[in-house]
C-alpha cells in the first residue's frame, strides 16, 4: 500500500465500511504514534502533540484546520497550552475510515 499520507481522502458516505478489529490493528501499525481511543462508543485515532509555547500549538492547529478543508475531513482539535490533541473519526459511519487513517499519517507530516 502506498504511504498514507500520499493517498487523498474519499467522498466518506453513510454505508461505507469501517475499518475496525484486526484490519484497524494492521494499519495502526502504519501511523505508530497514534491511538484507538473510544469516547461515546465510537473509536477514534488520537495523538497528543507537544509544544513549548501556546502560539506553537495554536499555529500547529491552524496546519491541522488547513489540512482538513483541502480533505473534506474534519478532526477534533483540543488546543491547550503547549499541546494539541487530534482526534479523527468518520462522523458518517460513527467510526473508523480509511479517511481517518491517511489524515492521522498526513497530520504526522505537519511536524516534519
Ligand atoms: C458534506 C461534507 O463533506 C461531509 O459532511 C464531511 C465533512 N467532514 C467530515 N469529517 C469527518 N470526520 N467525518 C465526516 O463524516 C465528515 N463528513
Amino acid at each position: 500500500m502506498d504511504d498514507l499520507n500520499e493517498l487523498k481522502c474519499e467522498a466518506c458516505v453513510a454505508d461505507a465500511p469501517r475499518i475496525e478489529g484486526e484490519e484497524a490493528k494492521a494499519m495502526l501499525e502504519m501511523i505508530p504514534a497514534w491511538e484507538i481511543v473510544e469516547r461515546d462508543g465510537i473509536p477514534q485515532l488520537e495523538r497528543v502533540f507537544k509544544f513549548r509555547t501556546f502560539k506553537q500549538a495554536w499555529a500547529f492547529s491552524d496546519k491541522v484546520a488547513t489540512l482538513a478543508e483541502d480533505e473534506g475531513h474534519h478532526p477534533a482539535i483540543l488546543l491547550e497550552w503547549g499541546k494539541v490533541t487530534v482526534s479523527w473519526w468518520s462522523h458518517k459511519i460513527k467510526g473508523l475510515h480509511k479517511n481517518d487513517f491517511i489524515c492521522a499519517a498526513k497530520t504526522d507530516s505537519l511536524c516534519d
